[in-house]
């Protein structure tokens, strides 16, 4: 009987998925400067999150640590993630939700900059929608939140709150900072990352090509 309150295996193997995951989006370049967080529900309380200030590049099994759906660290020292209530925030509130990845993309910050003013990114009759889970048809539109950044995590979460009160969402865009992504599992969530990316630089090269 283990007397951690989570299981160690279950840890183990989520924390490989996270450094694996990690290391390739470091690759691409989307978590420069030591930016960018990871994390993978454990069980119904728990969740296994990449500990703050860690080279995302160069993350091991060691930079994974434990807290709980209030972001508060479970039989570690190590310090999570400054921003792991906008985690921990999306756990608590979907159970079925199994993974929250954030990005800091050149595309994506640019992005936000470029539509902090308007409040939101409209995506319209992309084949690439149907990325989203639930969604059928490129003959739609969907739009993408972009938040005011703040060091504040509470006041952001509450932001947050009331983004999801309003209606299905995959991801937001925070104003200068970066992208929100999450789903059911890795693939699911590294889907919806992927596709936010890939559209949001189809919109700002479209705005280079038709000014
Ligand atoms: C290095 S600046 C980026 C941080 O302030 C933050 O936005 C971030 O994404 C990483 O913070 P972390 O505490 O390592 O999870
Ligand atoms: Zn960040």
């Amino acid at each position: 009987m283990s007397p951690l309150p989570y299981d160690p295996a279950r840890l183990a193997a989520r924390a490989a998925e996270i450094v694996a995951a990690t290391r390739e989006l470091a690759a691409l370049g989307w978590t420069p400067a030591t930016s960018s967080n990871f994390s993978m529900r454990l069980d119904a309380g728990h969740a296994a999150i990449t500990v703050s200030g860690r080279d995302k590049g160069r993350l091991t099994e060691a930079d994974i640590m434990v807290v709980d759906l209030e972001g508060r660290p479970v039989a570690t020292h190590h310090r999570p993630s400054a921003e792991t209530l906008l985690h921990t925030q999306l756990y608590a509130r979907f159970p079925d939700l199994g993974c929250v990845l954030h990005t800091h993309s050149r595309t994506q910050t640019v992005a936000s900059r470029l539509f902090a003013r308007q409040g939101h990114v409209r995506l319209a009759g992309y084949e690439l929608l149907k990325a989203f889970a639930g969604n059928r048809t490129h003959d739609m539109a969907i739009e993408v939140p972009v938040l005011p950044n703040s060091q504040d995590m509470p006041a952001l979460a509450a932001q947050v709150e009331r983004l999801l009160d309003a209606g299905p969402l995959w991801g937001y865009l925070i104003d200068g900072h970066g992208l929100y992504a999450w789903g059911k599992d890795m693939a699911e969530a590294r889907r919806h990352l992927e596709a936010f990316d890939f559209l949001l630089a189809c919109e700002l090269e479209l705005r280079r090509l038709q000014p």
